[in-house]
């Protein structure tokens, strides 16, 4: 299944300014610095962890644990980005073997300087409270928008794949829940 399955919303209906954030095809981390003052990115957990139900689709994975990382992307102790990325446990021994260093670097320094790691297109949807990606974002963050937009992408480093899914928090990227 790829990657754009169920993630196919068009971008004309997110907020105007929201549109660049979520379009971004460089480094997200790069464009948060630019425009918030203390970027900083707090763990939350990294480590084996059953992937969601679309991600095990998506990966074309069995019921096996997946390498998981999450985090907050945080501007002056303030999460601004819900971040959830996850590869193959083998990929770690290749094409991702920084993914379970990366520790409170921010993944995308590593994954943006490295030229023969190639990126997917971007898909979008908004997730309401029913997904696990927004439950997991309220409980890392506290109370959301009933509904908050999301964009994911593969990043590919040979055959390895690594599935990195963002979510756009409130504040100061939705209005107040
Ligand atoms: C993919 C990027 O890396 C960001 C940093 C992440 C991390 O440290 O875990 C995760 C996803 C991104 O928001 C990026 O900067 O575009």
């Amino acid at each position: 299944m790829p990657h754009t399955a169920f993630w196919r919303t068009p971008l004309v209906r997110a907020p105007r300014d929201l549109r660049p954030w979520l379009s971004e095809r460089g480094s997200l981390t790069r464009r948060l610095i630019s425009h918030f003052p203390q970027f900083s990115v707090r763990v939350l957990r990294q480590g084996f962890y059953p992937p969601h139900q679309d991600e095990r689709a998506i990966l074309g994975l069995t019921n096996a644990l997946v390498a998981t990382r999450e985090v907050l992307l945080c501007s002056a102790g303030q999460a601004v980005i819900y971040a959830h990325s996850i590869t193959q446990r083998g990929s770690l021994k290749r094409g991702f073997h920084l993914f379970g260093r990366t520790g409170s670097r921010p993944l995308g320094a590593l994954l943006f300087a490295d030229p023969t790691i190639k990126r997917s297109a971007l898909a979008w949807r908004q997730l309401n409270r029913r997904h696990p990606l927004w439950q997991q974002a309220v409980a890392a963050a506290g109370p959301q928008a009933r509904t908050l937009w999301a964009r994911r992408s593969i990043f590919y480093a040979g055959q390895d794949q690594l599935l990195v899914t963002e979510v756009f928090l409130s504040p100061p990227f939705h209005s107040a829940p």
